[in-house]
């Protein structure tokens, strides 16, 4: 990469400020997948070895701006402190005087958890004042949150611009394997799409015609193709902005003989619920007053003939709500596909990365990423603001 990494520069006895993507899934307070936690422990440990002060910080979920209180990082910390097995000290601000009396009292080698930067409305404007708020607590800039590098953000590229910013060592590792597999990818090439956010997952889907051989499309995204067509969606997920867009998709993918794959039935529920009513259905009949939830038992099986035939699988977002166990034999099926396959599987994002460890087939897969949305844009050729904005080697 040439990009400089904390290899690149001396750590010891500096207050080091870490970006990490602790943005983990969360169910009533509790942590249901640490991958992200886990997978940025190379670098908490190369700096506090070396003897850096660490200063955390990360957002959780999309709270816009203000406090709410079931999206504060403590949970992370007090797994981080399990993981590390030593104490991390957690912030009840991001900035402000408080955070500073705490960052002053740091000795070599402490860990100090920020609260969620997004907690500040300057987070995702990208706010100079809060970028400077946060070089103002440190001596090195360091990014290592992957998933959160396709933002331009205060703590992921503004601040970058008030320190020497390098890259972590998760950062570095995701470029590199990413990078690898898509330089010169093997083929046939298919990328699936998934998960609920819809908007940023269509905005993807032209530049992956380009690129690749197959396209699955499963999840949120699927009902604003459907509802295009002009079928009854009931109450799914719709991008309602984006129907004429993703007709266009399907005749850009014939044009380039790109084999374009919606799904042929759904499950649909009466309620967000472990115990609603449930059944599957052709996707031109879901009723009105039902959402889909789920792929259906004959797409499971196109996608996963699909996948067996494939020779790169990337795949960003869960097929259905699998955390629920009515919804949950979609993502199950593609996860035991890609599991199965001889080709090489690259597994993206925050929930995807969930649903493969719930599944219990994370060892099975070849790279699973921690970024979702950044590695689609990674793969898109996209540059990474977050990434753009450190030092070059
Ligand atoms: N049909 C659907 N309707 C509502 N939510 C869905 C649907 N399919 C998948 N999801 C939800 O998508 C979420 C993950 O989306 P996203 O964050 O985009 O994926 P990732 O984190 O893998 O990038 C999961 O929590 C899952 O419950
Ligand atoms: O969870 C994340 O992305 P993902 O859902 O694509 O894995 C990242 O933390 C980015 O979060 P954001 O999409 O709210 O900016
Ligand atoms: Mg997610």
């Amino acid at each position: 990469m040439s990009k400089k990494s904390i290899r690149d520069v001396e750590v010891s006895g500096k207050r080091v400020f870490v970006r990490v993507d602790f943005n983990v899934p969360l169910e009533n307070g509790k942590i249901t997948d640490d991958t992200r936690i886990r997978e940025t422990l190379p670098t908490i440990r190369y700096l506090t070895e070396r003897g850096a002060k660490v200063i955390l910080a990360s957002h959780m979920g999309r709270p816009k701006g203000q406090v709410v209180e079931e999206l504060r990082l403590t949970p992370a910390a007090e797994r981080l402190s399990e993981l590390l097995g030593k104490p991390v000290a957690k912030a009840n601000e991001a900035i402000g005087d408080a955070v500073k009396a705490q960052v002053a009292k740091l000795k070599d080698g402490d860990v100090l958890l920020l609260e969620n930067v997004r907690f500040y409305p300057g987070e995702e404007k990208n706010d100079p004042e809060l970028a400077k708020a946060f070089a103002e607590l440190a001596d090195l800039y360091v990014n290592d949150a992957f998933g959160a590098a396709h933002r331009a953000h205060a703590s992921t590229e503004g601040i970058a611009h008030h320190l020497p910013a390098v890259s972590g060592l998760l950062m570095e590792k995701e470029l590199e394997v990413l990078g690898k597999a898509l330089n010169h990818p093997d083929r046939p090439f298919t990328a699936i799409v998934g998960g609920a956010k819809v908007k940023d997952k269509i905005a993807v889907i032209e530049k992956l015609i380009e690129i690749a051989d197959n396209i699955i499309i499963g999840g949120g995204l699927s009902y604003t193709f459907f509802k295009a067509k002009g079928y009854e969606i009931g109450k799914s997920l719709v991008d309602n902005d984006r129907l004429e867009l993703v007709l266009e998709f399907e005749r850009k993918a014939k044009e380039k003989g790109v084999n374009f794959l919606l799904p042929v039935d759904v499950v649909v529920g009466d309620a967000f619920s472990a115990d609603a009513n449930t059944k599957v259905v052709p996707v031109d009949a879901i009723p009105a007053d039902w959402e889909a939830f789920d792929i259906g038992p004959k797409t499971r099986e196109l996608y996963a003939r699909t996948i067996a035939e494939s020779k790169l699988i990337v795949w960003n977002g869960p097929m259905g709500v699998f955390e629920l166990e009515p919804y949950k034999n979609g993502t199950k099926a593609v996860a035991e596909a890609c599991a199965a396959t001889s080709g090489y599987t690259v597994i993206g994002g925050g929930d995807s990365a969930a649903a493969v460890e719930k599944f219990q087939l994370g060892d099975k897969m070849d790279h699973i990423s921690t970024g979702g949305g950044a590695s689609l844009e990674f793969m898109e050729g996209k540059a990474l603001p977050g990434v753009v904005a450190l030092n070059d080697k």
